[in-house]
């Protein structure tokens, strides 16, 4: 249904220029077509974009580099080598998504505006390259595209010139469904998925298993390899280049802004945001003519503090949950695929198995302060290990130590993996690659997404198809308890429902160890009831678990053995019986209190 009316929305829009527009008035036909020329190019670009900025959060301000490089590469082969401008295209595209790797690299090591002020400087330092290398750019001056071989005039499809705007139409609405579709593609997929898990949680993407730096870089390239494309078919039909249009930053913030007006990050926003503003400003272009030129620039500011101002998350973000509530059937979940929730002991506990994760003498220090000092532990197969100790005792750097979170000033740690062998890994997809899971003291939902598409991105890991994750995630989720919230946005889940969420994420991933940081820690008698039966059912699917919990209840219940850590110290290890009656334990942690109360 949506696919339907999506294809007759596109349709009318190539529709309009194309054929109505001539059948109603001949004359200023050209003109309109020039327009919608520009719509399809802009509204390309704007998508292409909104796969980096969009999807991912990394508002980049230098993507007519690409924008530039695809023009410059048509134009120069053409010019030197003869060649025709489609070749152009697609070589402009490659050596753009090699300089956009290039680029990246540098640029996303750093956050926020930092990031968004390197690529301007990149696109300046680009420019500058042009203006300077002006035996082959034609440098400030520009470059006619060339159009007559002698006295030939190089026209016709091959070389992308022609007489009729009709063409140009096609060739540029061509793009703009190009570049829709690559959007559409990237949105669905596990790239996808992980592009708005890096942009709504960094830490919590890294969590899952996402390699956020290859993300960001894909991205980055594909973003680059489509704005690259539209460069060069856009500099052949503006019949001329120069340093100044091609890489300029005036249309990198226009194109930011059409995605920004149409609804960050969603697919067709790009699209409306183009539609709603680029007709707009050429209408004022023509009104106010050439005595007020550059005024319709006023024109974006006032769209866009209109839109800001009044529909936060652009016209689809704020307009489209609005017709879907009105008008779309709410997207169920299918009954039948979901799971019983965890209600005991479903499964007889399989005995413990060997050692899989080893930690020699961890250390951590931050300046001056020793958070874990020399501490050593081993987990085994389906074994539940809990910690305890004081707040700032260090428990929950270890957590960072034994998921990669932070390296260790000193120590090692090693896991085995399910062939055997053992691995040290660096870094916390190498731990997720190893069957480490883990979740986070303070919650850490994707907080735009729902329950359902939170859980997914665990299920990722498993598995490329986004079928098989959301069957995962569905199954995963209700044993959670979760299977009523599903379609719920996790921000507006209970601190109960988001201690779930948590877990039921870290569990979607498959893992052979599960590292819980205090995941009963705010929830009532009720919830750790149905907490500790979670974790014993997890045990006993085999997976082994590191809980660290104050709540001394649940932990003595859930626990094989425990460890108590004092002032990043390992103090005593044992038994959960053998815990409750250390002395060294009752006098740093526990307090004679709980001693009396337990006995
Ligand atoms: N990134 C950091 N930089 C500097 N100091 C840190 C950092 N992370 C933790 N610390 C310090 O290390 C010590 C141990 O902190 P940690 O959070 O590991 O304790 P914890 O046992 O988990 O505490 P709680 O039970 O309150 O969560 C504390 O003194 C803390 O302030």
């Amino acid at each position: 249904m949506r696919a339907a009316a999506a294809i007759a929305g596109l349709f009318a829009l190539f529709a309009v220029p194309f054929w109505v527009i001539p059948a109603y008035d001949a004359e200023a036909a050209g003109f309109w077509q020039h327009i919608f020329v520009t719509i399809f190019v802009f509204a390309a670009m704007a998508c292409a974009w909104n796969i980096l900025g969009g999807f991912a959060g990394q508002l980049s301000l230098g993507q007519t580099i690409f924008y530039g490089i695809g023009g410059y590469a048509a134009a120069l082969m053409n010019q030197h080598f003869g060649l025709i401008p489609w070749i152009g295209m697609f070589a402009g595209a490659a050596v753009s998504v090699v300089v956009a790797v290039l680029i990246a690299w540098p640029c996303l090591r750093l956050r926020g505006p930092f990031f968004t002020l390197s690529t301007i400087a990149f696109l300046e330092v680009i420019r500058l390259l042009a203006i300077h290398f002006k035996d082959w750019t034609g440098g400030s001056a520009g470059l006619p595209v060339p159009m007559f071989v002698g006295t030939e005039l190089r026209i016709g499809w091959s070389w992308m010139l022609f007489r009729e705007k009709e063409n140009y139409l096609v060739i540029a609405f061509g793009l703009l469904v190009l570049a829709l579709i690559a959007s559409w593609l990237v949105r669905r997929s596990r790239l996808g998925f992980s592009l708005v898990a890096v942009r709504e949680r960094e830490d919590a993407a890294r969590a899952v298993g996402i390699n956020t730096t290859a993300v960001k870089l894909s991205a980055f390239a594909i973003s680059a390899g489509l704005t690259s494309l539209v460069g060069s078919f856009h500099g052949i039909y503006l019949n001329f280049i120069d340093p100044e249009t091609m890489f300029s930053l005036p249309t990198a913030i226009q194109v930011a802004m059409f995605a920004l007006i149409g609804g960050l990050g969603t697919v067709s926003g790009p699209i409306w945001g183009t539609l709603l503003v680029v007709p707009i400003a050429e209408a004022a272009r023509g009104w106010l003519g050439a005595g007020a030129n550059g005024l319709h620039g006023l024109v974006y500011g006032v769209v866009l503090v209109a839109v800001v101002l009044t529909m936060p998350h652009g016209l689809v973000g704020s307009i489209g949950p609005w017709l879907r509530r009105r008008f779309g059937a709410a997207r169920a979940v299918d009954p039948t695929r979901i799971a019983a929730p965890v209600t005991g002991d479903a499964i007889a506990r399989p005995p413990i198995g060997p050692v899989i994760l080893e930690a020699q003498g961890l250390t951590r220090r931050f300046g001056g302060l020793i958070a874990t000092n020399d501490v050593s532990l081993t987990l085994r197969e389906g074994e539940v290990l809990g910690v305890i100790g004081p707040n700032g005792a260090g428990k929950t750097t270890l957590f960072n130590l034994l998921s990669g979170f932070l390296p260790p000033s000193a120590g090692t740690l090693r896991v085995m993996m399910p062939d055997g062998s053992w691995v040290t890994p660096s870094a916390p997809h190498a731990f997720a690659a190893a069957g480490v899971a883990r979740t986070f003291q303070i919650v850490q939902p994707f907080a735009g997404l729902s329950v359902l598409e939170n859980v997914m991105l665990g299920a990722f890991h498993q598995t490329r198809s986004a079928t098989e994750a959301r069957r995962i995630a569905e199954e995963v989720a209700t044993r959670c308890g979760l299977g009523a919230l599903l379609l719920a946005e996790a921000r507006s889940l209970t601190v109960g429902g988001a201690k779930r969420l948590e877990v039921a994420r870290a569990l979607a991933m498959g893992p052979r160890i599960l590292l819980l940081d205090e995941v009963m820690a705010g929830l009532n008698p009720a919830d750790v009831t149905a907490a500790v039966e979670l974790v014993k059912a997890v045990r006993d699917s085999g997976v082994a678990v590191i809980a660290i919990e104050h709540v001394m209840a649940a932990i003595m219940a859930i626990s094989d053995r425990i460890i108590v850590i004092n002032s990043g110290r390992m103090i005593a290890e044992g038994t959960p019986d053998e815990i409750a009656r250390n002395p060294a334990v009752i006098e740093a942690y526990l307090g004679e209190d709980y001693v009396h109360v337990a006995a």
